[in-house]
Order: structure tokens, then C-alpha cells, then sequence
């Protein structure tokens, strides 16, 4: 990430603009650190200078603000230096100093799936694809289908969206997400296969394994009559746990196959065959049909806060759920009648990051972007009940 050290910074007057940017306020925290409001080209960027030990200042740009190119922070916190008259200990924020995923019309966010998304054809999903061979193989197979790629390794992701320019494949999609979720932001029956290849094992940490009763369901809520689920793997405990989640379903057609061919190996099953090591298949077969489900919306305050009584009333604080829990990490005043609230809340597998703006009473997420996706509703439901029995 772009940063730079500094031992003094010249305060600044808000609002106020230099060069392209715009810096609309600052807000302090009780343990010292500071963020400035930054926007350059219509993007908000926030500024976060932390007191480090040593009487240095580390100005970084805050993880929740996600710029849409990463040389947008970098160009914010280059005018921020200049205009606070920064003289830098040390600095990597001059340009061209970050490789980034390179943008390409297939890798999407996770915005793309939950607003704009329509399946107008088959949809076959494959979970952590790795190298990509797989994944690859069936998209040049079967041009009608729709696939979607899903990967939290970066290079990986790299590598398949290079692969799908240069052999012209134009019916992958690619988002960086964790499969255990991603389920949620599909429509209800409309997926023809779900191959997940090789998983991690997590044999001495099952719960962080992909499968589980969870993921199963929702597969089997976008997964159409007569489509499959798959799992491929080398692990026998992999292969004896997932067998057993499918058998605790009410009903379910499920196959099983030792040492099958298929007509591409991935990097992973050559290792494993080398290694004469053996590999197992569970194919659960979906029979029901299901009830759709509506698009997830965002989530937002109805109700305004008396900002002043969350400051007095806040602490450091992890309150938790069944599957969820919410952070609330660090207060950031304004004013008197405006701050921020840095928090991380969600699923316990995946959370967001994010602050909550308290603006003259009013409340919202920033960034505003945050799905109502399961765990976060009840997340957010926990907090709005926080803010009423500080405030009420
Ligand atoms: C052992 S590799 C197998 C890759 C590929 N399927 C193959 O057969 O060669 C597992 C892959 O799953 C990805 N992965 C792990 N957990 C994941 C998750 N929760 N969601 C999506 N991908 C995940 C990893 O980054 C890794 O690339």
C-alpha cells in the first residue's frame, strides 16, 4: 500500500482544494490517530495518519476506502504531502511503484453480481479454480453456458483473465470472493453445475473448509432440477465429510466415484497422480425446485443518533452472533455533532470493513456500498440495537 513517514504536517484549513483534491475534513480519534476526507475525479479516498511510537507519522490511505484505480490514492496522498508540507523520512508513493490486477471487462465485483447481474443463459460456477485448466477447458467447450470463476488468489486471477484474452474465451466472469458466500448473489435455480476441484483439506480446521451445511443449501438453491454440485478431491477426509453433510439433507441423490478420468487434469491432480495418491467424487444431484429470492439490496439507517452520547458511551467493543459478529474498533470526532465509527462486521468467514458517519444526527455506511447479505442484516440489526441503547 502507498504510504509515506513524515515528522510534521502543516495543519490544514477544511475545506479546502489543492490541485485536484479536495480535503473536506479531519476527524481525531482518543488514541491519536487522524483521518483526513480526501476526493480527486469523483472518487472519496480516506487519508489515515497514525502516531507511531517513535513521534513519526504514518500517512497511508484507510483499507475501507477503495479507490477504483490505485494510482487515485496515490495522487491524493501526494497532494495531501504537498499541501501539508510534509517532508517525507521515506515514501513509496510516487507512480508506478504498484502492480494491481489488470482491469479487464471480465473480473467483477461483487456489486456487478448483487445489481446488475441477469442470467440470461446456463450457469456453471467453479470454486478456487486455481491455475485455471478447468476452467478454461469447459468455458471453450461449451460457448453457450456462462461460467463463473471463483478465486481469492490474486495471481491466479491474473493468470486466467491473461488466458481468456489471448484465446478469446468471452464467457468467463471472475470475482475475487469467498465461495462460501458468493452462493447468496445468485438467483434461485439457474446454475447447471458447481465444480469445486481440489479444495484446501483444512483437515485439522474442517469449518474453514468450503463445504458445509450452509454452502450446501444455497447450492442447492441456485443449482436448477437435475443439476449438479461436484466436488473433486484427494483428501479422504475431505471426501468422508462432505459425503456425511450430504447425507444429513432430508433427501438426496448423491454419487460417488474413486479414481474416475476426466478429460482435464489440473496441476494439483498431476501432483496427486504422480504421488499414485487416490481421488474421489461426490456428485449431489439437485431435485427441488426453489422459491426465488429477492435482489440484496444495501443496507441504511432509518433512524438518526445523538452523536455526542455514542462518543461519550464508546469503547473498543466485540459483540457477537450466531455466525457474525461486529467490531467496533476506534471513535473519530469531528465535532460536536459529527464523527466516524471505524468497524469490522459480517460473517465470520468473510466481514467488511467500513466506518459508520454520524452527520448531524444522520447515520450511513461508508462506503455506501455495503449488501444486505444474511449475516451483515443481522449484523447491522445488532448494531441499529446498539445505537438505541446508547441513545433511547
Ligand atoms: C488446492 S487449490 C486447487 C486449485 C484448482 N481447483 C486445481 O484443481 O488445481 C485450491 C484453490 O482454492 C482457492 N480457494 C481457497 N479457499 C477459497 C474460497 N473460500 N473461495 C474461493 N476460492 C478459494 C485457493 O486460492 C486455491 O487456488
Amino acid at each position: 500500500m502507498p504510504n509515506f513517514h513524515t515528522k510534521t504536517l502543516k495543519p490544514l484549513q477544511y475545506p479546502c482544494t489543492y490541485k485536484e483534491t479536495t480535503f473536506t475534513y479531519e476527524a481525531r480519534s482518543k488514541r491519536g490517530n487522524t483521518l483526513v476526507m480526501a476526493s480527486t475525479q469523483g472518487e472519496q479516498v480516506l487519508i489515515r495518519i497514525q502516531q507511531k511510537e517513535d513521534g513519526v507519522l504514518l500517512v497511508k490511505g484507510d483499507k475501507v476506502t477503495r479507490p477504483t484505480q490505485a494510482s487515485f490514492l496515490q495522487k491524493v496522498l501526494i497532494d495531501f504531502r504537498d499541501a501539508s508540507e510534509a517532508e517525507e523520512i521515506f515514501s513509496n508513493i510516487e507512480p508506478k511503484k504498484f502492480l494491481h490486477v489488470k482491469h479487464s471487462p471480465y473480473l467483477k465485483e461483487i456489486e456487478f453480481f448483487a445489481n446488475h447481474f441477469d442470467a440470461k443463459r446456463e450457469i456453471w460456477v467453479e470454486v478456487g479454480f486455481g491455475s485455471g485448466r478447468h476452467l478454461l477447458h469447459q468455458a471453450k467447450k461449451n460457448p453457450h453456458i456462462q461460467f463463473i470463476g471463483l478465486e481469492i488468489h490474486k495471481p491466479s486471477i491474473e493468470q486466467v483473465l491473461k488466458q481468456c484474452e489471448l484465446q478469446n474465451i468471452d464467457n468467463i466472469l471472475v470475482i475475487d470472493y469467498d465461495a462460501r458466500l458468493f452462493m447468496e448473489f445468485l438467483p434461485s435455480n439457474v446454475v447447471g453445475r458447481i465444480f469445486v476441484h481440489f479444495p484446501v483439506p483444512w483437515d485439522k480446521k474442517p469449518h474453514r473448509r468450503v463445504f458445509s451445511a450452509a454452502f450446501i443449501e444455497e447450492a442447492l438453491r441456485v443449482l436448477h432440477v437435475n443439476a449438479t454440485l461436484e466436488l473433486r478431491t484427494d483428501s479422504p477426509l475431505y471426501f468422508e465429510f462432505t459425503f456425511s453433510q450430504m447425507m444429513q439433507l432430508s433427501k438426496a441423490d448423491v454419487h460417488v466415484k474413486k479414481n474416475a478420468e476426466l478429460e482435464i487434469t489440473s496441476k494439483y491432480e498431476d501432483r496427486w497422480r504422480k504421488m499414485e495418491k487416490d481421488i474421489y467424487d461426490v456428485i449431489l444431484t439437485n431435485e427441488i425446485e426453489a422459491a426465488p429470492i429477492p435482489k440484496l439490496g444495501r443496507l441504511h439507517f432509518d433512524d438518526g443518533v445523538d452523536f455526542a452520547k455514542i462518543r461519550d458511551a464508546f469503547k473498543d467493543e466485540l459483540l457477537r452472533g450466531e455466525g457474525f459478529f461486529v467490531h467496533f474498533e476506534e471513535l473519530f470526532e469531528i465535532d460536536e455533532k459529527s464523527g466516524l465509527i471505524r468497524l469490522s462486521f459480517g460473517a465470520n468467514e468473510r466481514n467488511e470493513r467500513c466506518f459508520i458517519q454520524i452527520q448531524e444526527g444522520k447515520v450511513s455506511y461508508l462506503p455506501e456500498t455495503i449488501l444486505a447479505t444474511k449475516s451483515n442484516f443481522s449484523a447491522h440489526t445488532l448494531i441499529k440495537e446498539w445505537f438505541h441503547g446508547i441513545c433511547d
